[in-house]
């Protein structure tokens, strides 16, 4: 692909890419809204559309509070700022909050410049219209484009792409894509891309992640290496959680109150389901923009197949009892290898429904990659509601619903902690690992037991709620079942390593990129000591450990483990995938707690010898952690992030602080030696990052 490609030109050259003029049609173009105002042609230039310019208001508006930082919004707030600037309006957080006039309902023909980070089309109002971004999903650089302007926000609008009037035929090729829900669906935003493509986007986002986000100068900062890109692009996803809504007239709230009806709720006269007015069940993802609307998905390409067929049957159980359904749920589908089992026989009986407790929706919320709807999913994820990619976190109530549809007994999906006994996770809390195996839940009699070598886990991952055949095994392969209770224990190989953990918990979703991501952090430790002639590091802290996947892969290079969570049911995974692996449990020592407890508990750690690998969730690592990395001093530190936004904040903060208080490189300073994208999400924007610091 070219640079101009993808370049930012404010005047792009569309002549010069002899794009066909073509209108493209998306193939889930999103229908006008009836109650969009009527279409109104852009001004032609000229005084007489002066009244287009923005006017004060009147009356002074209440700014809502900054976004969160390194969030979807945080991050577009970001890029609009940079456009604006370039535009000559700088812009604080209090500024440009009025967009021109008569704005809202337009339909209009813009160039779009450039993609975001977040993976939308930033156009220019045409002149005289005044600088004003206008934020539009699907579209790409130098594309002409025809959309309805929506809601402002600060700097900018939010538009629906209408159609493609001139196409950049560089990037976008419609018969790349493999969903039909595309363009609409909030999940996948690249799917019109060569893979090439999309890994040189991703690349760029990590670049002016650091750029902007780090406030470190760029002398200090390497050239960003090539995003490494996924073995699967299309089926890699060993996870989805599509969510849907129970029928208005049935609905109540805690409380018992009955909510009002949503103005967004789309109806279609026939729900075929024997409720009164008008209401279709929807099982799918969020849309696009969409408010709350939710896009019915009977299939999810980038999901696996087993996945797949289990949403089949999963769908079905939930528009059999959607009757019984008070409150909408969430549905939880994983797909987890059998091991060593007989075939499981698929058993579509439902079962009652689960809840997680707080606990385990922190532990799971904040470490999964939300998928950006263009609401303003906040870092942590549990903002943006119904994505494809996260668990649910229903409001105020610290829990997430999982559909295991009921059986005649009519239920609140009420998402309250119900257990009142799961084991609590303190941030002081640093049981050892005899402490909290035993706490491990085990969801049925068959379930195993972690430090149990005697466990039978074909027993164990018989999922009551429902289990699926996969039905071709190729030869040499292993079979899968799609899981969908929490409390079901999950089976996923990695390399050579087998990793079990409850299906609730943390684990990375796509399992393709896994060895590849693992042995480029092994090699990365390598580099920065042998490679410079000096002794690799015989100790390693895995910070943020989860199951263990880092400590375990990594653990032919050291003579010492320790790694620390605040997930207890990780930290119990982590043990017991120990023995699972023949692997000596006195080389390790894992810990449930909040990471800047492992500190105090490797202070017998060698620091020159020892490297730390820390993989936090999206919102990054807290000071005090980082305050006593810096203080322990790790001959390496390896920085796995979901979002790179955090990562950049996170890594300049070490080398603003450390050059504060005086380190140079010859006294031990630390050094940003690499930085590299891996795409763990194709065919979306996101990517991990992995930043790699070594002090002399
Ligand atoms: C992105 S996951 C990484 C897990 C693991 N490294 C892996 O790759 O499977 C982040 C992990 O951080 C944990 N976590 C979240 N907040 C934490 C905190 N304050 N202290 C320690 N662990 C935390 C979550 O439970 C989750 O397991």
């Amino acid at each position: 692909m070219s640079k101009r490609a993808l370049s930012s030109s404010p005047t792009p050259q569309v002549g010069a890419l002899s794009p066909k003029r073509a209108k493209v049609s998306l193939p889930s173009e999103p229908e006008p809204a009836s109650s969009a105002p009527a279409p109104t042609p852009a001004p032609e230039p000229g005084p007489s559309t002066r009244a287009h310019h923005p006017k004060q208001h009147p009356k002074k508006r209440k700014l809502p509070p900054p976004p969160e930082f390194g969030s979807h919004d945080d991050v577009l707030r970001s890029e609009v700022e940079r456009i604006m600037a370039a535009e000559g309006v700088k812009m604080g957080w209090s500024e440009g909050w009025d967009a021109p006039e008569g704005l809202e309902g337009r339909e209009m023909e813009l160039t779009v410049r450039e993609l975001s980070s977040t993976a939308d089309s930033l156009s220019l109002l045409p002149k005289p219209y005044p600088p004003w971004v206008i934020v539009t999903p699907f579209a790409l650089p130098q594309e002409r484009i025809l959309v309805r302007i929506g809601r402002s926000g600060h700097g900018h609008s939010n538009a629906t792409l209408l159609s493609v009037i001139e196409p950049n035929t560089e990037l976008r090729d419609m018969s790349r894509v493999k969903c039909q829900y595309f363009g609409k669906c909030a999940g996948c935003q690249y799917q019109m891309l060569s893979y090439d493509t999309q890994l040189d986007l991703k690349r760029r986002v990590v670049i002016r992640a650091y750029q902007d986000f780090s406030k470190l100068p760029a002398s200090v900062i390497p050239i960003v290496l090539p995003t490494i890109g996924s073995p699967l692009q299309y089926a890699y996803r060993t996870k989805i959680t599509p969510h849907f809504d129970a029928p208005p007239d049935q609905r109540v709230r805690r409380g018992g109150r009955k909510p009002k009806p949503r103005h967004t709720e789309q109806t279609n006269g026939n729900s075929g389901m024997g409720f009164k007015g008008d209401w279709e069940l929807r099982i799918g993802f969020d849309q696009k923009g969409g408010g709350r609307n939710v896009i019915d998905i009977e299939e999810c390409p980038i999901a696996t197949n087993v996945i797949n067929e289990g949403l089949k049957i999963a769908r079905k159980n939930v528009q059999d009892t959607i009757q019984n359904y008070t409150r909408g749920a969430t549905l939880l589908l994983r797909d987890s290898v059998v091991i060593g089992a007989p075939p499981i026989v698929a058993d579509t009986q439902p079962s009652q429904p689960q809840h997680l407790t707080p606990q385990e929706v922190e532990a799971a919320a904040l470490s999964d990659i939300g998928v950006d709807d263009g609401r303003g999913g906040t870092v942590d994820g549990t903002a943006a509601r119904l994505s494809p990619v996260d668990i649910q976190t229903e409001p105020n109530s610290g829990s997430v619903a999982v559909a295991v549809p009921p059986v005649e007994t009519k239920f609140t999906a009420e998402i309250a902690n119900l257990d009142e006994n799961a084991p609590t996770v303190d941030d002081t809390d640093t049981a050892t690992m005899e402490d909290v195996a035993p706490e491990f839940p085990a969801p049925d009699a068959s379930a195993e037991v972690p430090g149990s070598l005697d466990a039978t886990p074909a027993a164990a991952i018989q999922d009551a709620a429902l289990t699926i055949q996969e039905e071709k095994v190729e030869p040499g392969k292993e079979e899968h079942v799609c899981v969908t209770s929490p409390n079901t224990t999950m089976y996923e190989r990695v390399g050579s390593f087998l990793f079990s953990f409850p299906a609730s918990a943390f684990f990375q979703n796509n399992n393709s990129v896994l060895v590849p991501l693992t042995d480029y952090v092994k090699e990365a430790i390598e580099k920065a000591t042998v490679g410079q002639g000096q002794q690799h590091p015989t100790h390693l802290v895995d910070a943020y450990c989860g199951s263990g996947l880092f400590s375990l892969m990594l653990s032919s290079s050291f003579e010492k483990i320790s790694g620390i969570d605040i997930s207890l049911h990780s930290i119990a995974s982590a043990v017991h995938n120990l023995g699972l692996n023949d692997l000596p449990k006195d080389k390790f020592a894992f810990q449930t707690g909040t990471a800047s407890n492992i500190f105090s508990s490797v202070s017998h750690f060698p620091s020159s010898h020892t490297a730390a690998v820390i993989d936090p969730p999206r919102k990054g690592c807290d000071e005090p952690f980082l305050r006593q990395l810096l203080d322990f001093r790790p001959k390496v530190i390896v920085y796995v992030s979901c979002n790179v936004h955090t990562q950049a904040r996170d890594v300049g903060w070490l080398l603003k602080t450390q050059e504060e208080e005086g380190r140079t490189e010859d006294n031990g300073a630390y050094k940003l030696v690499s930085i590299r994208g891996f795409d763990l999400f194709p065919q979306t924007s996101h990517v991990e990052s992995v930043a790699v610091l070594v002090r002399s």
